[in-house]
């Protein structure tokens, strides 16, 4: 410790200095001066003193600390709501103060009292006997002068008496003088004998009044230096309570005495007065303070769970995939556990992330236990079904061919497909329209062949990714003079990787520059060899402009699949494959199904994928409504309860609750695998589906709420792309934007539209980082508008959202005045009350309009912040759900810039 000085010991212990040096001179000490240095001994010579003086105890504690411990048991559910039994183990840490010890204390106490006042009466009996003695000095002081006085009259008397005898005849005027002098010479001395008794009764007064403000002085100094004793000991203590609660409790205990030795420093280093505040606070232990703080830091302490002496082995069940925390629950211990064997085995994961069966089986045995995957749910399942789709007793019989057409961009796939239709579809239908419904047949001479008509192999891959086979033949169509293109090849090596029987249409043969010999020479060099040149692949030349050589390759179709024997029963529950869907307002869900073996019939129940119901009505590719389609035939399905994604497979089932249990358990297995596809999801891969974008392009990642309004909007978007600028779909789906949407567009350099659906957190999150553009839009016409825009460099000021506020809604009470009222939480910005909202579940919206009331508690409000609870009545919308978001939002004029 630094060398202090008495001034500064005296700020540090609260006294005045006077006091101070009166104490130090009492311990021995020499010091006079408030500026004079007091050194370490010496500051141990006066506590040494002053605990001498007061009676101070040793270092033996005069409390003691008792700690009860009591075990309890409570029930809980678990987090997979099985009921357990948890023991819950109070500790609680009570000090009390041993009763001698205060006896003793208040006994010095009272000595110490008995002490001072016997001083302060010694102090008054030696003042008053000063001033008796002082009194009595003077009065004989007084006596001499007097005495003094009369032997000099009488001298001087005696002296005159011999002048006037010596000169008797001579007349003297002075003897009135000496009388005269005499006599105010005695007056004058009265005078004086009268003021200073009143200076010395002064002077008495003021020393009384000063002792009492010095009193004064003193009381408050002390419980200035207790109030500041008290906070550090409560401080401290909190500070050992906020500490004790992450430790264990043998360590925190240590800390404990840790810390009431730190009190006890504190305590010294108070010295005198800080020694009777801790005297105080220990006769009232209620009071705050050391013994307080110490009791609410131990009854602090976690309860702990009392870990079995012997580690259980589990036999855990694994699903397909699983959440991390949910696993952990499973081996019963704490997820962060597992996340950190996860970390060490060098996968990162989050407690809700959903990892496969293949790692959590690993994970289950690094951490002891017996994994058992939970196998073939799915598997019985579709067991099942295929048992279910018997067709035993039905003879099979040929079926007509399902053709794909492929090839590259512009080399004429659509107008072939086109043209054959033309030719050979609607001519045969008097006034018969068309409609695009993904597939198509043609009924020849020879036999009939079914065209799937989403020309490209991207669909064609869709479809095989899903496990669908729905193609029995691929035609290759290569532009006579382009020759093979990069596409080219591709689209031959899907086909030869679903093992599909291809025929080379060389088309564009009607055109000048078309050389059919280039192009069986390129791809002989490929390994497709013509037949004439003794290969395996038939070649024709066509026009899809004047229509020849359409017959031959229809022809060379018809050989092939006979060639193939394709056959399937034609009658029996119906089996097939999605072609497309989409959600039409008014009509529903729309499937366009290929029947592969059976028959549907309308009034069947059917399953599509994770979809199903009753079929309502079938229609085929000329707008006719039909009652059945039999194997090969494509067909408009209405009536199922959601839109099932293409290459979905469709199968008819014998009653609807079968349908729906494997409806629901696939909707189960998709959300599971989409949520891993999600985490999986790399950037690369999607960036190579994107192709080459050489043209300038618009490039955009576009959400919507449904199918339907997807399916018309990428027809729309598709329509604006012109010569000098496409419009490029990077990606288009259904539902909220998630991260690997933002992703994409970050890649791509696409902007961001959300049509009534809203980024998740962390897509919002990701955007708001990375700077992406990220729009919503409610009514299709701004958003084709706002893409139009942007591509022909016409940037008007804009009409932009600002969503102002989002607020969570935490429960729904049904008000006979409001109908629904949502107690809710701003979670984000400020709810206005004035402002149009939306109400979002899941992130999409699911109404938009106004406010009926916005209240705090029983008060109607204009604005409630973020983090306040509020409860909010939306107009004409009762339907809101505990989880719903409510928005609200402002339409705002700025620049535009896409
Ligand atoms: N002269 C001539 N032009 C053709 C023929 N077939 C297609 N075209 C033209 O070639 C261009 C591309 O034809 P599409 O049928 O759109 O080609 P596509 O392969 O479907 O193109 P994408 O859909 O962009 O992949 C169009 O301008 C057609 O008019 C043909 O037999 N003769």
């Amino acid at each position: 410790m630094a060398e202090t000085t008495v001034k500064k010991l005296a700020d540090v212990v609260g006294i005045p200095v006077d006091t101070l040096l009166t104490q130090m001179k009492e311990a021995g000490l020499p010091h006079t001066d408030a500026g004079e240095e007091v050194s370490d001994e010496q500051k141990q010579q006066l506590l040494a003193h002053l605990r001498k003086s007061h009676g101070a105890q040793s270092s033996e504690p005069s409390k003691i600390t008792l700690k009860r411990r009591s075990t309890s048991t409570i029930k809980t559910t678990g987090a997979a709501g099985k009921a357990k039994t948890v023991n819950v183990e109070v500790r609680k840490k009570r000090t009390y103060v041993k009763r001698a010890a205060i006896e003793e204390e208040e006994r010095l106490e009272a000595e110490r009292k008995a002490a001072e006042e016997e001083a302060a009466r010694l102090a008054e009996e030696e003042a008053k006997r000063k001033a008796e003695e002082e009194e009595a000095k003077r009065k004989a002081e007084e006596e001499e002068a007097l005495r003094r006085e009369q032997e000099a009259k009488a001298r001087a008397e005696k002296e005159r008496a011999a002048e006037e005898e010596k000169a008797s005849q001579e007349k003297s005027k002075r003897a009135s003088v000496p009388k005269t002098a005499k006599k105010a010479q005695k007056e004058e001395t009265e005078e004086e004998r009268k003021q200073r008794e009143a200076e010395e009764r002064k002077q008495r007064e003021a020393d009384e009044t000063r002792r009492k403000q010095e009193a004064e002085q003193r009381q408050k100094a002390e419980e200035e230096a207790a109030r500041r004793t008290a906070e550090e000991a409560k401080r401290i203590a909190e500070e050992l309570e906020k500490r004790g609660g992450e430790q264990e409790q043998e360590k925190s205990d240590e800390e404990e005495e840790k810390g009431s030795s730190i009190v006890r420093d504190a305590v010294e280093a108070g010295y005198r007065t800080e020694e009777r505040q801790s005297r105080r606070r220990r006769r009232k232990p209620r009071g705050g303070g050391v013994a307080h703080g110490q009791m609410r830091s131990s009854m602090n302490k976690q309860h702990g769970f009392k870990s079995p002496t012997e580690k259980m082995v589990y036999d855990v069940e694994i699903p397909e995939t699983i959440t991390v925390a949910e696993l952990a629950q499973r081996m019963n211990i704490k997820a962060k556990e597992l996340i950190k064997a996860m970390m060490k085995m060098g996968e990162m994961a989050t407690v809700n992330q959903y990892i496969d069966q293949e790692t959590a089986v690993l994970l289950t045995e690094e951490m002891g236990h017996t994994p058992k995957p939970v196998k073939g749910e799915e598997e019985a399942l579709e067991d099942d079904l295929a048992n279910l789709a018997d067709y035993s007793g039905v003879d099979e019989v040929p079926r007509a061919p399902v053709v794909t057409i492929m090839g590259h961009v512009d080399h004429g796939k659509t107008s072939l497909l086109d043209h054959i239709r033309k030719a050979k579809v609607a001519a045969g239908e008097a006034g018969g329209i068309t409609q695009h419904i993904g597939a198509y047949h043609v009924q020849l001479d020879k036999g009939m062949i079914t065209f799937l008509d989403t020309p490209g192999h991207a669909a064609f891959t869709a479809m095989r990714a899903r496990g669908a086979q729905a193609t029995d033949i691929a035609i290759i169509v290569v532009a006579a003079d382009d020759g093979v293109m990069p596409q080219t090849e591709e689209a031959i090596n899907h086909a030869k990787a679903a093992g599909i029987p291809l025929i080379i249409a060389v088309n564009k043969i009607d055109k000048e520059n078309a050389d059919p010999d280039r192009v069986k020479n390129e791809l002989a060099g490929k390994d497709v060899i013509p037949e004439e040149w003794g290969g395996e692949y038939q070649f024709v030349n066509v026009s899809a402009h004047s229509g020849q050589g359409i017959d031959d390759l229809l022809e060379a179709v018809l050989l092939q699949a006979e060639l193939l024997e394709l056959k399937a029963p034609d009658s029996g529950p119906a089996s097939g494959v999605v072609i497309e869907s989409r959600v039409e307002k008014g009509r529903g869900t729309v499937a366009s199904v290929l029947i592969q073996s059976g028959e549907l019939n309308v009034g069947d129940m059917l399953l599509a994928g994770a979809h199903y119901g009753r079929v309502r009505a079938l229609i085929d590719e000329n707008g006719k409504q039909v009652k059945k389609a039999g194997p090969s035939i494509p067909v408009e399905v209405l009536g199922l309860d959601g839109a099932p994604e293409a290459g979905e497979q469709i199968q008819v089932l014998p009653d609807e609750k079968k349908a729906r249990e494997v409806a629901e358990f696939r909707q189960d297995r998709d959300r599971d695998v989409k949520l891993k596809r999600q985490q999986a999801s790399k950037l690369e891969n999607l960036f190579e589906n994107m192709g080459s974008a050489e043209a300038s392009q618009v490039n955009i990642v576009l959400k919507t709420d449904v199918r339907g309004s997807l399916e018309a909007l990428i027809g729309a978007l598709n329509d604006l792309s012109t010569d000098e600028v496409k419009v490029s779909l990077v990606s288009a789906g259904v539902g909220a934007i998630n991260e690997s949407d933002v992703n994409l567009a970050m890649t791509s350099e696409a902007v961001l539209l959300g049509f009534n659906v809203r980024a998740d957190s962390k897509a919002k999150k990701l955007c708001e980082q990375e700077g992406i553009d990220l729009r919503y839009y409610s009514v299709i016409y701004e958003l084709i508008d706002d893409v139009k825009q942007a591509m022909s460099g016409l940037l008007a000021p804009e009409k932009r959202e600002e969503i102002l506020g989002v607020a969570e809604v935490r429960d729904v009470f049904r008000s006979s005045k409001f109908g629904a009222v949502a107690g809710c939480m701003v979670v984000e910005g400020t709810l206005y009350r004035n402002r149009p909202i939306r109400v979002l579940r899941d992130d999409v919206v699911v109404f938009e309009g106004e406010l009926e009331s916005l209240r705090r508690f029983k008060d109607d409000v204009q604005e409630v912040r973020s983090g306040i609870e509020c409860g909010i009545a939306v107009k004409s919308y009762n339907d809101v759900k505990e989880g719903d978001k409510i928005e609200v939002f402002e339409v705002k004029e700025v620049a535009r810039s896409l």
